[in-house]
């Protein structure tokens, strides 16, 4: 027990429960009563692991651009497509990740990230979405399909050539692994992670107490998924015409045939489609879902956008990404849903790779390391009035020109491992946003009441209660 006790080195943190520590947590409530007892920077263990985690901007941005921080915990390499659990972006470390990330971010700019041709590729998806709306005929609906689908169809035209029509009744089967996975996670369900002898125990009761096989049938099932890209790729493959990032790192792939060293390898790739597929389609969905809440909820700015946005594009063209300069407003709501719905309470776990230092305080090897992105978004000493809903924070004073964040903002994390996607991310919540409120006033079905901020967290993704919205077609 005296061996089990927190190193007087580590920053301060709620009592210990002697080798099993605290339960874990995904909301904001939690991490910000951690803040106010004990700092800025707190310590939190659960089973065998403790996690520091980070509540100011100046200790967190530090933290994460440094190489020492740069891993994520070996436990995401459970989850892994890959069979040696070493490819992909999101979980894995080392060489391997390097080699991954590298190929990925050249693929995407290759592809079109941050181009005019993947511009018209975001307003297909733009218009085919308009029109779903349309279709609604200003009936009260949910958050629509549609919502998942062209999030869906802009990364999976980038990797494996494939979109769907916004209706597709094979897009339900993707979503409903993601969705069904969201909603049995719990806090429960991670203990086998954090407390690595549960695992030891016999399978029916880890499946009772920690609903162990949900993540065996999920792996499974993505493996089917990705698997059936992958192969059917393989099948037609030209070297001289490649389609897709699938088919440019197949010819990575066979170059290096026969090089027993060569991290070109079929089970990396599967970890990266995988990865794209999961951090690149569910992120922007539940951002459009914001979207449209926040435009029902604040008509007003939803208003002051449609004139700003009459003012220059006429009414039978979509919006382009060079239109940006004379709609500050636009560029700054899409900052502002950012910032205020923080979809992410925490930045995506970091782990420490050596024995390391945080102000002072002694972080030893395999220490998770977490930055607490909804407190330092919301904290009154970076923001004024943090959790107001107000998009002119990110105007000059003059409210005719766009001033981007210049600190305490983590949307896309930040640092070695900050976000791959964000420049595709920002052109396709730009894009969206404009197209819906170009053509649609938003507002809320009657006796919806938007008056209190009302979201779910699963998992540690806040995303707004699904709410019955009406998408009125503007004159
Ligand atoms: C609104 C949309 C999105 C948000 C809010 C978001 C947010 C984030 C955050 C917070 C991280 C962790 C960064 C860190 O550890 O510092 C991350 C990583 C990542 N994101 Fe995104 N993301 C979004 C969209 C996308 C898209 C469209 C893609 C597709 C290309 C993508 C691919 C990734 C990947 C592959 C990583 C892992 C990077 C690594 O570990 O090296 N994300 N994202």
């Amino acid at each position: 027990v005296l061996r089990d006790r927190r190193p007087r080195t580590l920053p301060p943190g709620p009592a210990e429960i002697p080798f099993f520590g605290r339960l874990p947590f995904f909301d904001e409530k939690t991490g910000e009563n951690l803040r106010k007892n004990y700092g800025d920077i707190v310590t939190y263990r659960t089973g065998t692991l403790r996690s520091v985690f980070l509540f100011d901007y100046d200790t967190a941005k530090e933290a994460l651009a440094r190489l020492e921080f740069a891993d994520r915990p070996s436990f995401f390499s459970t989850l892994s497509l890959d069979d040696e659990k070493t490819g992909g972006l999101v979980g894995s470390n080392g060489v391997q990740w390097q080699h991954d990330r590298r190929f990925v971010l050249r693929n995407l700019r290759n592809l079109g990230m941050g181009r005019s041709y993947l511009e018209e590729a975001i307003n297909i998806e733009a218009k085919a979405l308009v029109e779903d709306l349309k279709k609604y005929g200003g009936e009260a609906i949910n958050y629509p399909d549609s919502f998942r689908t062209v999030a869906l169809n802009i990364i999976w035209q980038m990797v494996a050539s494939t979109r769907y029509d916004l209706r597709s009744s094979e897009v339900d089967t993707i979503y409903r692994l993601t969705k069904q996975f969201q909603r049995n996670f719990s806090v429960l369900s991670l203990l086998p992670f954090f407390i690595p002898a549960l695992s030891r125990l016999p399978n029916p009761i880890k499946n009772y107490l920690f609903e162990a096989d949900m993540f065996k049938v999920f792996i499974q099932e993505m493996r089917n998924v990705v698997n059936g890209a992958v192969d059917k790729h393989l099948e037609d493959y030209d070297p001289d015409n490649p389609r897709d990032l699938i088919d440019e790192y197949i010819k990575d792939m066979k170059e290096n045939e026969g090089d027993n060293n060569s991290l070109f390898r079929r089970g990396a790739l599967n970890q990266i489609v995988n990865d794209l597929f999961g951090a690149g389609s569910d992120t922007v969905n539940n951002q459009l879902k914001w979207m449209a809440y926040l435009l029902a909820r604040y008509p007003e700015y939803a208003t002051m956008m449609q004139q700003q946005i009459d003012a220059v594009v006429p009414r039978d063209r979509m919006v382009s990404l060079d239109d940006k300069p004379g709609l500050p407003l636009v560029e700054a709501f899409t900052v502002e849903v950012l910032r205020y719905s923080s979809m992410l309470v925490f930045n995506v776990q970091r782990s420490a790779i050596r024995d390391a230092e945080i102000n002072g305080y002694l972080i030893p090897k395999g220490t998770m390391v977490i930055v607490a992105n909804y407190s330092i978004h919301h904290d009154p000493r970076y923001w004024d009035d943090p959790h107001k809903f107000y998009p002119e924070r990110f105007l000059d004073d003059s409210a005719t020109k766009y001033t981007a964040p210049k600190q305490a903002f983590f949307a896309f994390g930040s640092g070695r491992r900050q976000c791959v996607g964000e420049l595709l991310a920002r052109m396709e919540l730009f894009l969206f946003t404009a197209a819906i409120i170009q053509h649609f006033d938003v507002l809320p079905a009657d006796g919806v009441d938007l008056s209190l901020e009302d979201c779910e967290n699963l998992g540690g993704l806040r995303v707004p209660a699904d709410k019955k919205l009406i998408y009125k077609p503007r004159n």
